[in-house]
């Protein structure tokens, strides 16, 4: 990586993971800002991730993005130039004070112009409902961060106006995502908790069921809750609070059964408040309310794993990974899992899987991965 130095062309690459929720943001107080009406929490998932490369070029010119060798329409997504305009300002105004302190006269640094070129890969399927907004847009924030040298609250402010949930992806261990209070967002950050170090045999299995584009986007759902839910209301009051206090607890002290009580209520409580937005909106389909029956037999005796979806029927799943083979095992009796994936975990958990015959329910990808390692140099 080569960092600027006056009107230089400067390149930096990152590698960055999705994130999940275990208590979901879902509503905004500000939609431009992309402030949120909750706090949240999450880890990363470690390995669904965007390799993303950025070049800041002198001179006037327009910025363009690639994605798995797809060009992206900029016109068609505000989000890209709304951060590349912050990062220019942020850019400026750094040149301004350095250029203050060093000219007595208080002459006015030249105006510098640039523009950006994002390369990005992902290895997961992009706008499927895994986060990989998230992965993204944390992914250009970051390398925008490592060029101009930004400090943590101003790398996470840029990606959290590309996508909300991506300002999480930026760090590894329980990330707790505060809402602030104040209308500029200057209070409104994901910092890395106090909770001690990575819960490190913390795994998650997802199931991707449908991969497709969903019907109803986020910020739609959203807008769509915050204006006609009484669910979404009394959670943002008298629930996600105390949720966020649990997890922190259970995270800390290692208590599974703890942390998996409050992520299944929580990913359960979000579906609902989506029923009472009106017109509702439904994310989970008959493959995911499989996979829910699946977990809670599972866990009968003794809770060991925890389902949680996002805006979109795929399911994620965490457990200790002294139970994934267990827990896979019962997966593979109702539900058909592709047969290369199965390998890669069997090899990875040393265990040798039987398919049974005739599973009701498909699944299209089983990716195992550990959480919460962060993005990694
Ligand atoms: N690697 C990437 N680099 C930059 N932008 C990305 C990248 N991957 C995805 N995006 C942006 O995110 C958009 C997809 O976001 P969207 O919220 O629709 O889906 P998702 O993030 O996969 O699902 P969800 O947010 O519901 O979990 C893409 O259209 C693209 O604009
Ligand atoms: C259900 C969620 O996954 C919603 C994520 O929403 P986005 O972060 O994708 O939305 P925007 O801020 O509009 O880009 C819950 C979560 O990740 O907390």
């Amino acid at each position: 990586m080569s960092q600027d130095d006056g009107a230089a062309e400067a390149e930096a690459t990152v590698r960055v993971p999705m994130n999940i929720a275990l208590v979901k943001y879902w509503g905004k107080r500000d939609d431009l800002l992309i402030l949120p009406l909750n706090d949240s929490i999450s880890l990363t998932v470690d390995r669904l991730t965007a390799e993303t490369t950025i070049r800041m070029v002198p001179g006037v010119g327009k910025h363009t993005v690639e994605i798995n060798g797809k060009s992206v329409e900029l016109s068609s997504n505000k989000r890209y130039q709304t951060v590349f305009d912050e990062a220019l300002r942020l850019q400026r105004k750094r040149k301004e004070a350095e250029a203050s302190s060093a000219d007595s006269n208080g002459n006015d640094p030249p105006p510098i112009f640039y523009h950006f070129h994002v390369t990005s890969t992902t290895n997961f399927p992009v706008a499927a409902g895994l986060a990989s907004s998230a992965a993204g847009f944390a992914a250009i924030a970051l390398a925008i961060q490592r060029i101009l040298r930004l400090d943590d609250s101003q790398a996470n402010r840029l990606a959290r106006i590309g996508s909300g949930s991506a300002c999480r992806s930026m760090y590894g261990g329980l990330v707790h995502w505060r809402k602030g209070e104040m209308d500029d967002g200057s209070d409104c950050l994901a910092v890395r908790t106090e909770a001690a170090a990575n819960w490190e045999d913390l795994y998650c299995i997802i199931l991707v069921f449908d991969d497709g584009r969903k019907k109803v986007g986020s910020s739609e759902g959203m807008r769509r809750s915050r204006e006609t839910s009484q669910l979404l209301k009394h959670r943002i009051e008298s629930i996600v609070p105390q949720r966020i206090q649990q997890i922190q607890e259970a995270y800390t002290s290692r208590n599974f059964e703890q942390l998996a009580r409050v992520i299944m209520a929580d990913s359960n409580q979000f579906h609902a408040v989506c029923m009472d937005s009106t017109p509702p909106i439904r994310y989970l389909n008959e493959a995911s309310w499989q996979l829910i029956d699946t977990v809670e037999e599972f866990n009968i005796g003794g809770i060991r794993a925890a389902y949680t979806f996002d805006a979109g029927p795929n399911a994620c799943v965490i457990v200790q990974k002294e139970n994934a083979s267990q827990f896979l095992k019962a997966v593979l009796q109702t539900i058909q899992v592709p047969s290369e994936d199965l390998q890669v975990i069997g090899k990875e958990l040393a265990e040798q899987f039987d398919v049974p015959a005739e599973p009701t329910t498909k699944c299209s990808k089983l990716i195992m991965s550990p959480m919460g390692g962060g993005p990694q140099e």
